[in-house]
């Protein structure tokens, strides 16, 4: 950034722990601007102690805040089934499933459900769990032992609340290594519907048709991601206008944002409705400033 132009001391990387470090930036006087990424319960902490005017503080503190979602993928009932099944294992289990935009919840029009569980349960068997480092591994472990704890007892509240299809094995005994898993038969309801994993756990529901599935998408309080997968124009068209997401894809999977090309951020409990990555995010980081002069 330096070689950028940037003057030295004003870009600083500060590590610390979250209550010494992120609270005391937060709640400082002379902090002015606090861009976030991270968890709903973070940035909503964060969001709130901002607003706080401290002594000897002469602004108000903006906050943009990039949180968490439970992403949906719609499938239709004349959509392309292989590549719905290939969408929903790369957008739930890359990255083990540790991304704001990974499908965790498969809605699929009740004509083609069991094809499209079945060749999923399929697809995900045949992932390679293991090294990263390893060209042919397709995922590695999560990324620490709180993440891993926190997946594996989603995973029992889901073998209440569905029925497992494949996975739902973790071992921790050289890293962090979580089985991918699916569920079948989940209500929308459901914790593990509504809640967000952060793990490579995804669970598939049933609808009656397109509208139904609509509702069930939104049946949340996140709104960053989705995709429907469909061959149906009126229904993609349908979808434009009532799936409520920040960033919603058509036959393609819902992770990958490019950069300049898909700006990214969410709704309602997913973000601040910024979008990283396009050309209006630069400007939310600017005091714009208005000057006349008359003659
Ligand atoms: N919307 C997006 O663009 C986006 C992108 C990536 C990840 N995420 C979300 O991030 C979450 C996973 O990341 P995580 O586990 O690092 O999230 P997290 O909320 O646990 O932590 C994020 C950061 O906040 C810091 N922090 C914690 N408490 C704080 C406090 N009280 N004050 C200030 N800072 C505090 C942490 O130290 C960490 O650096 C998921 O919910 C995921 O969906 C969102
Ligand atoms: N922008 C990324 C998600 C970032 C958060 O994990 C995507 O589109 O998959």
């Amino acid at each position: 950034m330096e070689e950028a132009g940037l003057p030295p001391g004003v870009l600083n990387y500060l590590s610390g722990g979250e209550a010494e470090v992120g609270e005391y930036l937060v709640e400082h006087p002379k902090t002015r601007f606090i861009s976030f990424t991270g968890s709903r319960a973070v940035g909503c902490r964060i969001y709130e102690r901002a607003a706080i005017v401290q002594s000897g503080q002469k602004w108000l503190k903006r906050v943009i805040a990039e949180m968490g979602g439970k992403d949906a993928i719609i499938v239709d009932k004349d959509a392309d089934l292989e590549l719905a099944a290939q969408s929903i294992v790369v957008s739930a289990f890359g990255f083990s499933g540790q991304k704001c935009s990974a499908c965790s919840r498969v809605i699929v029009l009740e004509d083609v459900y069991e094809q499209v569980l079945n060749r999923v349960v399929e697809l995900t068997k045949q992932l390679i769990v293991g090294d990263p480092e390893k060209p042919s591994t397709f995922m590695g472990p999560v990324i620490d032992e709180t993440a891993y704890n926190k997946v594996m007892h989603y995973i029992d509240i889901g073998k209440q609340e569905g029925k497992l299809m494949t996975g739902g094995e973790g071992d921790s005994s050289k890293g962090f290594f979580i089985q991918p898993t699916v569920f079948a038969n989940v209500d929308p309801n459901a914790r593990i519907m509504q809640e967000e994993i952060f793990g490579p756990v995804v669970a598939f529901t049933k609808a009656k048709d397109f509208d139904h599935a609509l509702d069930i998408a939104n049946n949340t309080e996140y709104g960053l991601t989705g995709a429907v997968i469909s061959r149906n124009r009126s229904n993609l068209e349908k979808a434009r206008e009532e799936f409520h997401v920040g960033n919603l894809y058509f036959n393609r999977g819902c992770t990958g944002a490019i950069v300049g090309y898909q700006p990214f951020g969410g709704f309602n409990m997913s973000g601040t409705d910024s979008k990283a990555g396009g050309p209006d995010y630069l400007l939310l980081h600017m005091q714009a400033k208005t000057v006349s002069e008359a003659f």
